[in-house]
């Protein structure tokens, strides 16, 4: 019998897949069985030769989702080269730490641009074509910023509620086509992202301290969520935030 987490024979589109969490799922997707279009505006060399290793089809896809000008064509390529678009993971983004007292125009434009617009037309260019082949899965990428206030991240923390709030409305109103709108809110991972935090000695131990599985996040721990959420076992989750954060919410 097939298992319900089996990627086999679909295509997964992972958006920033060339480092830390969007490399984790491309790779965690790609050992379940999905073939994998690495979109990003650095190349995935690494993460298309990992999935290869695995056997996948894997290719990459050249973006800069900072416009919404290569949307359509993201997705366009992928179905070019690979055949489809059955899994969307937006996962592409950027943050910038200011008071909110000092934040400049560019500061929000260029987080808002990359992490929520770029989000919605990516999903509205593969839900019209998951729509034509009868459904999909899409998986955003939100954050412990889209329940909480954060700090020093203004535009951060709104795009990353924003993120949460069109995983809502984006799943009421395509499940019944068949396409799954749901959303990761990753806890502290150490990735580029939160390297500043990192390197901040207090902190780092402040963000520790409150973690009750005693750890920052690895890209690889949101493996098992992604795949998930990719895959038939989640046929009628819909709307969904789910936190993969060590416990953080829960302290
Ligand atoms: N590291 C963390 O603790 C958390 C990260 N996240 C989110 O996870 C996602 C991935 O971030 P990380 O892996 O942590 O950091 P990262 O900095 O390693 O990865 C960001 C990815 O986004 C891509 N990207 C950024 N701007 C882009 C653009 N204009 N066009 C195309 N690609 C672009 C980068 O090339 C890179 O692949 C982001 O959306 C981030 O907000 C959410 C919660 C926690
Ligand atoms: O609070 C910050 O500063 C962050 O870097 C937040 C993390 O990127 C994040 O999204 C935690 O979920």
């Amino acid at each position: 019998m097939t298992s319900p987490f089996d990627l086999s024979g679909r295509v997964a589109v992972v958006t920033g897949a060339n480092t830390g969490i969007g490399q984790g799922i491309a790779l965690a997707l790609a050992e379940a069985g999905a073939d994998i279009a690495a979109v990003g505006r650095t190349p995935a060399e690494e993460t298309v030769a990992k999935a290869r290793e695995l056997g996948r089809r894997a290719e990459m896809v050249s973006a800069d989702l900072s416009t919404i000008e290569p949307v359509a064509r993201v997705v366009d390529e992928a179905v070019e080269k690979l055949g489809g678009c059955d899994i969307l993971v937006n996962n592409a983004g950027i943050i910038r730490r200011n008071d909110s007292l000092d934040f400049t125009e560019e500061d929000w434009d260029a987080v808002v641009d990359t992490n929520m617009k770029s989000v919605f037309f990516l999903c509205q260019a593969a839900a019209r074509h998951m729509v034509k082949q009868g459904g999909g899965k899409i998986i955003n990428i939100a954050s412990l910023l889209s329940f909480q206030g954060g700090i020093r991240v203004p535009s951060y923390t709104a795009s990353k509620s924003g993120v949460a709030g069109l995983t809502k409305i984006l799943a009421n109103e395509w499940a019944a086509k068949g396409i799954n709108v749901n959303a990761i809110a990753p806890g502290y991972i150490a990735t580029n992202n939160t390297q500043a935090l990192r390197d901040d000695a207090d902190r780092s131990k402040a963000i520790l301290d409150r973690i009750p599985a005693g750890r920052w996040g690895d890209p690889k721990d949101m493996g098992g969520a992604a795949v998930f959420l990719a895959s038939s076992a989640s046929d009628y989750v819909d709307g969904h935030v789910l936190a993969v954060d060590g416990g953080w919410l829960a302290r």
